[in-house]
C-alpha cells in the first residue's frame, strides 16, 4: 500500500478541488472482482472517461472530484499550477496502480473557445474523477477521491455495492446504422485547398502542413460510445481508446494509434507517426504498399520533418535521445510509417512540460509550426477543437501518458462527427491525399454501420 502523505485532513464540503481552491484531495480503493467498465461509464449525464492503452492499462472514472481548467497560449502552465495546488498534500491509501490521476487534454489550437459542437470543452480541461476503477497486471481497484477521508471511505463503499450488480460483461453489440453522412469539405474544395497549400510550400513560406476534413454522420440511432470503443478495441488492439464526456456537450472519443507522450521519473517514450497507404487484399498487396511508402522521397520527407521536429523539441531537455529504426506500423484498415523515440530527462519535471513543446508535432500540425498553424486556421472550414490535440492523464508526480486526438469523433445525439487529415508536403497528389483521408474515417465509420 502506498501512503502518498500524513495527510492533514480537512474538514469541509465536498465541492470539487479546482482553480484557487488549496483543498487536499483523499483516495481510498479496494481492489474488485471484475466489471464491465462499458456498464460503469454507459449513462452520459455525469462527468465520464474512459482511457486504455496500448500496453494494457484501462482505466474508467465518474463524476468530479477536482477539476483544472485554462484557456490561452498559457494554458499549460495554468494547468500544472492548479494540479500542484490540488494535488499538494494528497493522501492516497492503495496501490499505486490505483492512484488518482487527473484525465482529460486540450484543444489543438491554443485560442479555442467551447462552443457548439464542442461546448463543455475548453482549450484546457481535466477531471480527477471521483470514482475510479483501474485494471491492469495489477489486478482491477476501485478508488474513491473526496476532500476529507471519511467522505472517501464512505463512497468507497457505496460504489463497491453498486459495482456489484453491475454486470461483469457487456455485450458491445452492433452499431446503430448510418442514415447519412455528409463533408465539411466537398472532393472540389479539397482540391482547391491542397493546391493553395502546395503554393505556399513552392514559395517557400512553408514546408508540410496537416490539412483535415469533417464528416458528419447520422446514425439510426443514439450511439453507445462504451460499446463502440469496445468494438474499436477488437479492431484496433494496439491503439489508445479513449472517451471524454463532460456534463454538458457531447462525448469525444477515439482509437488513436499515436503516442505523444509518456513520462514516468526522467524516461520519457514517444514517436514519429507519419505516412500512410492502404491495407492490401493479400499480404502480397500490403507489402508491396508498404515498399512504396518507405522507398518514397516524398514519404520519406513527409516522415522525417516528424522525426527532427521531435529530436529539436526533446533535445533541449534531454540528456540521452534515442531515435530507433523506421518500422511499420500495420492497423486494420491502413499502414503508417513510425518511428520510435525515447530520451532521459535532464532533470525530473512534468509530462505536461513535455506535452507543451511536442504539440502539435508536425504528424498534426506543420513545418514551420507558426505557418503551419495559419494556414490550418485559415483553410479549414470547421473547427478542429479536441481533434489532433494531446489527451491523457497526469498524476501528483508529474508522471502521465498523452496520445495524439486522431481517429477520432464527437458523438452527440444520433449524430458523429469524425475528423482525419493527412499530411502535405511538396509533390503531394490532391486525389491521393484525399483517398488517405478517407481511409482515416474509417476506423470509427466501420463501427458505426
Ligand atoms: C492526422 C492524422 O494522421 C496522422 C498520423 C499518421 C499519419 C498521418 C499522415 O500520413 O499524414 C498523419 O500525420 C489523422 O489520422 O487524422
Amino acid at each position: 500500500m502506498d501512503r502518498t502523505s500524513g495527510g492533514r485532513q480537512l474538514t469541509g464540503d465536498s465541492r470539487p478541488a479546482g482553480a484557487g481552491d488549496s483543498s487536499e484531495l483523499v483516495s481510498r480503493s479496494r481492489e474488485l472482482e471484475d466489471v464491465s467498465f462499458g456498464a460503469i461509464v454507459e449513462a452520459d449525464d455525469a462527468c465520464r472517461i474512459q482511457w486504455a492503452t496500448p500496453a494494457g492499462l484501462e482505466v474508467v472514472g465518474r463524476g468530479i472530484a477536482a477539476r483544472f481548467a485554462a484557456s490561452g497560449p498559457e494554458r499549460f502552465d495554468e494547468i500544472r499550477t492548479q494540479a500542484a495546488a490540488a494535488f499538494d498534500g494528497l493522501d492516497h491509501v492503495g496501490p499505486e496502480v490505483a492512484r488518482p490521476r487527473a484525465f482529460g487534454g486540450f484543444s489543438f489550437h491554443d485560442g479555442h473557445e467551447p462552443e457548439s459542437p464542442w461546448d463543455g470543452f475548453e482549450a484546457a480541461s481535466f477531471v480527477v474523477p471521483q470514482v475510479l476503477v483501474t485494471r491492469s497486471d495489477d489486478g482491477t481497484w476501485l478508488t474513491t477521491i473526496a476532500q476529507r477521508a471519511d467522505e472517501a471511505t464512505r463512497c468507497l463503499e457505496d460504489w463497491h455495492e453498486r459495482l456489484a450488480d453491475l454486470p461483469a460483461m457487456r455485450p458491445s453489440g452492433s452499431g446503430p446504422g448510418v442514415r447519412s453522412t455528409g463533408r465539411t469539405t466537398a472532393p472540389e474544395a479539397w482540391q482547391r485547398q491542397v493546391e493553395a497549400a502546395l503554393e505556399r510550400i513552392a514559395n517557400g513560406d512553408l514546408t508540410k502542413v496537416v490539412l483535415a476534413q469533417a464528416l458528419s454522420v447520422e446514425l439510426g440511432g443514439p450511439v453507445d460510445v462504451p460499446a463502440t470503443l469496445e468494438r474499436l478495441r477488437r479492431q484496433y488492439p494496439n491503439c489508445y481508446r479513449f472517451l471524454i464526456g463532460r456534463d454538458v456537450g457531447g462525448t469525444f472519443f477515439g482509437a488513436p494509434p499515436e503516442r505523444l507522450v509518456s513520462k514516468r521519473g526522467d524516461r520519457v517514450e514517444t514517436e514519429a507517426l507519419a505516412g500512410s497507404v492502404p491495407r492490401g487484399e493479400t499480404p502480397e498487396e500490403d507489402d508491396e504498399y508498404v515498399e512504396r511508402m518507405v522507398e518514397s522521397e516524398k514519404f520519406q520527407r513527409e516522415h522525417g520533418l516528424v522525426v527532427e521536429a521531435i529530436r529539436d523539441q526533446l533535445e533541449p531537455l534531454a540528456r540521452e535521445l534515442a531515435i530507433d529504426e523506421q518500422t511499420i506500423r500495420r492497423l486494420a484498415t491502413i499502414q503508417h510509417l513510425q518511428t520510435p523515440i525515447s530520451a532521459m530527462l535532464e532533470r525530473d519535471g512534468h509530462v505536461l512540460d513535455l506535452v507543451e513543446a511536442l504539440h502539435p508535432t508536425p504528424a498534426v500540425g506543420g513545418v514551420p509550426p507558426r505557418a503551419a498553424l495559419e494556414t490550418i486556421r485559415e483553410t479549414e472550414s470547421f473547427d478542429r477543437g479536441w481533434y489532433a490535440a494531446p489527451i491523457g492523464w497526469f498524476d501528483a508526480a508529474g508522471d502521465g501518458e498523452f496520445a495524439v486526438g486522431i481517429r477520432s469523433g464527437l458523438a452527440a445525439d444520433e449524430t458523429v462527427t469524425l475528423f482525419a487529415g493527412n499530411g502535405i508536403v511538396a509533390d503531394s497528389d490532391p486525389s491521393e491525399e484525399w483517398e488517405e483521408v478517407q481511409l482515416k474515417f474509417r476506423p470509427i465509420l466501420d463501427e458505426l454501420r
